[in-house]
């Protein structure tokens, strides 16, 4: 675990993150792994189906950038989800292969014939679900989920009880699941689950304590991102002592998507000071692959993927851009597989000139004419309501040199 919110070249985040009396307010588990859903709740974003080659394919590069387990599938939706999977299984990845199942046993034979290494076993808890959607009581999701529980870990599968809804689900109604369970069926792991992306950090962090408290068990994270808080509140739960989060890639997943995996990785690494292993170089590769098979485009401001990370048309300290990036943002571009990049248009500065020009090989010029070409540069933003091109900036150099 490192103390340190600098590395000298990758990145430079606050230091208050590290502040003694910050970190002792953490319970922080000695190693969080990531349990990375994207072939799964990934493909649950409306329109997305990924081949079965493209599911190898994404299972490989997670497995590159060191996810620690990939949930390949839930092999009841299709032939084709359990032909996924268990090609899989038989790569030889070092991630963990589960899947998602229902508390059926059919749903576990899936599982086993697949290959899987564990399973996820989805069950209702949340209020609304139980009481409108199924007609069921906590004791009936209890006694259907033990026998299937026990049935997966006698089997040899890796078992996360994943009571879904878990953010909505009554106080007496998990606490009951939660007893029943552990005195008739206990998993390796328990799930919390913010189906709805509805939950506090705070909430959060009072889940994971309760819930920790009550099972002994260790707590897994799934959130969505519906307020715009699922990596948020993973982290707060990872701040609580959860040790395994749960992501889908470029945040995939139903509506809002969920904790998206690059976000948590840097949130790891950078934020919270874990020394992951995970090729945080190798994202950029992940990001377009997830992009290209879920024609899902990159929104230009996506955290750690989006093109606009790293590029700058403000004036101010535009030449530390690319001379040292950490002064202008909080990591360098480089370590996560992208380039700084200066461009022209309203916001620029007389700096920004001479840097451009420096770039393009276009000489150097007097003050009064660097000054004619900013004037000129920013109407040309301005009309344009955009950034300038490099043939665009050349042109209007020209044109002053000639004068
Ligand atoms: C929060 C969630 O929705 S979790 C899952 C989200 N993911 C998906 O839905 C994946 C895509 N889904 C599909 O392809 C299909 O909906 C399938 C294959 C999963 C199920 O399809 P269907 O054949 O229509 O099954 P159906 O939804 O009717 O459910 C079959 C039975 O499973 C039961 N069931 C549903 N969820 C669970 C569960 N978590 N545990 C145990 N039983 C369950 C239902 O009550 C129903 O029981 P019944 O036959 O006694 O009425
Ligand atoms: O509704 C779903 O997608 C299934 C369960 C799940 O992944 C969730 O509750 O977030």
């Amino acid at each position: 675990m490192r103390e340190t919110h600098f590395e000298e070249g990758k990145w430079w985040v606050s230091p208050y993150n590290f502040e003694p009396e910050v970190r002792s307010e953490l319970n922080l588990a000695e190693k969080v792994e990531i349990h990375d859903a994207t072939l799964r709740d990934g493909e649950q974003t409306p329109g997305v189906v990924f081949s079965i080659d493209d599911k190898i394919a994404i299972a490989s590069k997670l497995d590159e950038l060191g996810v620690d387990r990939i949930e390949a599938g839930m092999p009841a939706v299709s032939a084709d989800d359990q032909q996924a999977i268990k090609e899989i299984s038989k790569l030889g990845l070092k991630s963990k292969i589960f899947t998602f199942a229902r508390a059926m046993k059919t749903d576990i034979d899936l599982a086993l014939e697949c290959g899987a290494d564990g399973v996820v076993i989805e069950v209702p808890i949340g209020y609304p679900k139980l009481v409108t959607q199924f007609g069921w009581t906590w004791e009936d999701v209890a006694k259907k989920t033990a026998p299937i529980i026990n049935y997966a870990r006698e089997n040899g599968l890796q078992t996360l009880f994943f009571p879904y809804d878990t953010t909505r689900a009554r106080k007496e109604d998990l606490t009951n699941l939660c007893n029943y369970i552990m005195d008739n069926a206990p998993p390796d792991s328990m799930g919390i689950v913010d189906t709805m992306g509805c939950a506090t950090p705070e909430a959060i962090k009072y889940m994971v304590r309760w819930v920790k408290d009550m099972t002994g068990l260790p707590i897994e994270i799934h959130t969505h991102n519906d307020f715009g808080m699922g990596v948020a509140t993973e982290l707060a739960a990872v701040s609580a002592g959860a040790s395994c989060v749960h992501s889908c890639a470029n945040g995939l997943g139903e509506r809002t998507g969920n904790a998206a995996l690059e976000e948590l990785m840097m949130g790891l690494h950078l934020l919270y000071g874990y020394d992951t292993q995970y090729k945080l170089d190798k994202i950029p590769e992940l990001a377009a692959l997830i992009s290209e098979k879920s024609n899902v485009p990159i929104a230009q401001n996506k955290p750690v993927l989006g093109r606009g990370n790293f590029i700058r048309e403000s004036g101010i300290g535009i030449n530390l851009v690319m001379n040292d990036p950490l002064v202008m943002f909080a990591t360098h571009p480089a370590l996560t597989g992208k380039k700084g990049e200066v461009v022209l248009g309203k916001k620029s500065g007389k700096a920004s000139i001479i840097y451009k020009m420096s770039e393009l090989g276009l000489g150097e010029l007097d003050d009064d004419k660097i000054a004619t070409i900013l004037a000129e540069v920013k109407k040309a933003g301005i009309a344009k309501r955009n950034v300038l091109s490099d043939e665009e900036f050349a042109n209007i150099v020209a044109t002053v040199k000639a004068k």
